[in-house]
C-alpha cells in the first residue's frame, strides 16, 4: 500500500487558508499556490539519495553532500498542475518535464485526455507528477498510468488539497506510488466537487470562470 504523507506545516496551512478564501483573487492565488508546492516539493524529494563530494571551502577542504545525480521529472496534469511547476523546477533546475493534458468530462466525471509528452528516458528517472487536486482521483490514475504505459516506474504524486474518495481510488490503483498533499479535506459534493476545498482550481488559476 503506498503511503500518504500529509504536510501540514504552519506556513503551508497559512496559504492554504488564503487559497481556499473565495474572495482571493486570481494573482494571489497563482503566487500561494506557486509557494505551497515548492514547501510541498520539498517534503517530496526528503529521500533523494545524496553522495560524498570533497570541496574546498575558503578555508579548508570538507566531505560534503550532493544529490546522487538520480535524475528526477517534473509531470504536471494540465492545466491546473502547471500553477505547481515553475516553483519546484527552481529547486532542482536539472530535472526534465514531461507534460500530460486530462480533463474531467463535466457530467461522467471521467478523466479525458487531450495531450501527453514525456521525455525519453523516463524509466531512468524519479518521477513527481503535480496536481492542485485529487477529487475523484480519476485524473491522477489515469495519468500515472499513460506514465507507467510509457515506461515510467518510480513514481511520487503531489497535490495541494485531496478528497478521502481519491486518495482511496489512487492507493487502490497504484500502489507503488507514495502521495503528498497539505490537507485531506472531508468529501466530494454532488458535482464531484471537494469540500470544503478551494474551488476549480484551474479556473482560479487562469481566470476562467
Ligand atoms: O480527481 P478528479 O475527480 O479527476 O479531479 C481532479 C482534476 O480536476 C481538475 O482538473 P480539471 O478537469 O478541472 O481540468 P483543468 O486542470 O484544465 O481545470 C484538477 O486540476 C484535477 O486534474
Ligand atoms: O474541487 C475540485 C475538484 C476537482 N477539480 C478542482 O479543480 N476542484
Ligand atoms: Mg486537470
Amino acid at each position: 500500500m503506498s503511503q500518504l504523507h500529509v504536510v501540514d506545516h504552519p506556513l503551508i496551512q497559512h496559504k492554504l487558508t488564503i487559497i481556499r478564501d473565495k474572495h482571493t483573487g486570481s494573482k494571489i492565488f497563482r503566487e500561494l499556490v506557486s509557494e505551497i508546492s515548492m514547501l510541498l516539493s520539498y517534503e517530496v524529494m526528503r529521500e533523494l539519495p545524496t553522495e560524498e563530494k570533497e570541496i574546498e571551502t575558503p578555508i579548508t577542504t570538507a566531505k560534503t553532500k550532493v544529490l546522487s545525480g538520480k535524475k528526477l521529472g517534473l509531470i504536471p496534469i494540465l492545466r491546473a498542475g502547471l500553477g505547481m511547476l515553475e516553483s519546484v523546477r527552481d529547486i532542482v533546475p536539472a530535472a526534465r518535464v514531461g507534460h500530460i493534458g486530462v480533463y474531467r468530462d463535466p457530467e461522467t466525471l471521467n478523466p479525458v485526455e487531450y495531450y501527453c509528452k514525456l521525455p525519453q528516458d523516463i524509466h531512468e528517472r524519479e518521477l513527481i507528477v503535480m496536481d492542485p487536486m485529487l477529487a475523484t482521483g480519476g485524473s491522477a490514475v489515469a495519468s500515472i498510468q499513460f506514465i507507467k504505459d510509457r515506461g515510467g516506474k518510480n513514481i511520487r504524486f503531489m497535490c495541494i488539497n485531496a478528497a478521502p474518495e481519491g486518495i482511496e481510488e489512487l492507493q487502490k490503483a497504484h500502489p507503488d506510488v507514495d502521495i503528498w498533499t497539505c490537507s485531506v479535506d472531508e468529501k466530494l459534493n454532488e458535482h464531484g466537487y471537494i469540500i470544503p476545498g478551494l474551488g476549480d482550481a484551474g479556473d482560479r488559476l487562469f481566470g476562467t470562470k
